[in-house]
């Protein structure tokens, strides 16, 4: 029997669905293994801190919360980081992506740059523009300030470099610590969001007055280049969404890209800039509706949880990813 606590066995599961908010937020947390990711995930649903959990598990959770006043579901996936393989699940699935490292430990920031490096380096290799990532670097166990190794601007440093969110916590302390980054995390995905859609009616009413090349003509795609101002989030193209794209029964769908163009079309998209195709039509796709901002916070208590099923590790060398899992 394993020495480890499971988090299954933490949480009290709520499987109703019935009466779930309808604003989602999936959040993934990636980091070095014992950065702390269970913690903050176990911290956030039940508010208490365990100090063992089973390496290996993979689990997604989620817990209604509320957020300025608007009811979301967050679901929160822990990894136990070891399967380069499965990044670009994890960035498919999530709305945001909560790269973890610990304050007190060198080479878990390693790592941290290494996966930063890794999903702009991904977001390259990506295809047709239809979600909206918001990245955080995150220092945990900021309860240990004795032992600290990363000083605090060294993050901000980094994430300003990558255009990403920054944030620092602990699982061991204050409830409010975590509370406070779940938090966080709906807002600036419900920000990212607004400006999708406002980027979004732009484009509609400029392509109102522009012709329409059909997608099977155009030879090139380009990207204009950043002209960012914020410095919460780096966007970047996914490939197969079709699921998330058929569900917004307003836009209409552009017709599929030649396997030829693809390659062609993937860019990453800086922040408040967009993929657009030569014709000045737009790819970018709503996510959801726009969500007013509003003020304090409470917390719900039901949780639930799924599995998802643990992955084989793999020992391919010649991903991008292979640097952060040698
Ligand atoms: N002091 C302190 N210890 C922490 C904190 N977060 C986690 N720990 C401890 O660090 C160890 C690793 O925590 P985990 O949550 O299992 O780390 P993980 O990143 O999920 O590790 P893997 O599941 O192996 O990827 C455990 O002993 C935790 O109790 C924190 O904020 N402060």
């Amino acid at each position: 029997m394993s020495k480890y606590k499971s988090i299954n066995s933490s949480i009290k599961t709520h499987q109703s669905t019935a009466s779930l908010p309808k604003e989602e937020v999936n959040v993934v947390l990636l980091g070095k293994q014992n950065v702390g990711k269970s913690a903050l995930v176990v911290k956030y649903l039940t508010k208490r801190f365990i100090c063992e959990y089973d390496p290996f598990l993979e689990d997604t959770y989620w817990k209604p919360d509320i957020v300025d006043q608007q009811e979301v579901l967050v679901k929160v996936m822990d990894t136990y980081g070891k399967d380069e393989k499965r990044l670009p699940y994890y960035l498919k699935w999530a709305d945001a992506v909560l790269i973890t490292y610990s304050i007190t430990q060198q080479d878990s920031f390693e790592i941290a740059l290494a996966y930063l490096d890794a999903i702009t380096s991904y977001s390259k290799s990506l295809t047709v523009s239809t979600n909206e990532l918001v990245l955080m670097l995150l220092g945990n166990k900021l309860d240990l300030e004795r032992l600290r190794v990363i000083p605090k601007c060294e993050g901000e440093a980094i994430a300003a470099k990558f255009s990403c969110a920054f944030c620092e916590t602990t699982a061991a302390d204050d409830y409010e610590y975590v509370q406070h980054l779940f938090h966080r995390t709906v807002r600036e995905v419900r920000k990212e969001r607004e400006r999708v859609v406002a980027s979004n009616s732009i484009d509609e009413e400029s392509s109102s007055t522009t012709t329409i090349i059909p997608m099977n003509s155009i030879v090139n795609f380009h990207c204009p280049s950043s002209s960012s101002s914020s410095n919460s989030s780096i966007h970047f193209t996914l490939s197969n969404e079709t699921d998330k794209l058929s569900s917004l029964s307003n836009i209409p769908l552009p017709p599929p890209i030649p396997v030829n163009l693809i390659q062609k079309s993937t860019k990453l998209i800086k922040p408040n800039s967009q993929i657009s195709m030569k014709s000045s039509s737009t790819t970018n796709l709503l996510l959801s509706p726009p969500i007013k901002a509003g003020s304090p916070t409470t917390t719900t208590n039901n949780i639930s949880a799924s599995t998802t099923p643990n992955t084989k590790r793999s020992s391919s060398k010649t991903s991008v990813f292979y640097k952060i899992f040698k």
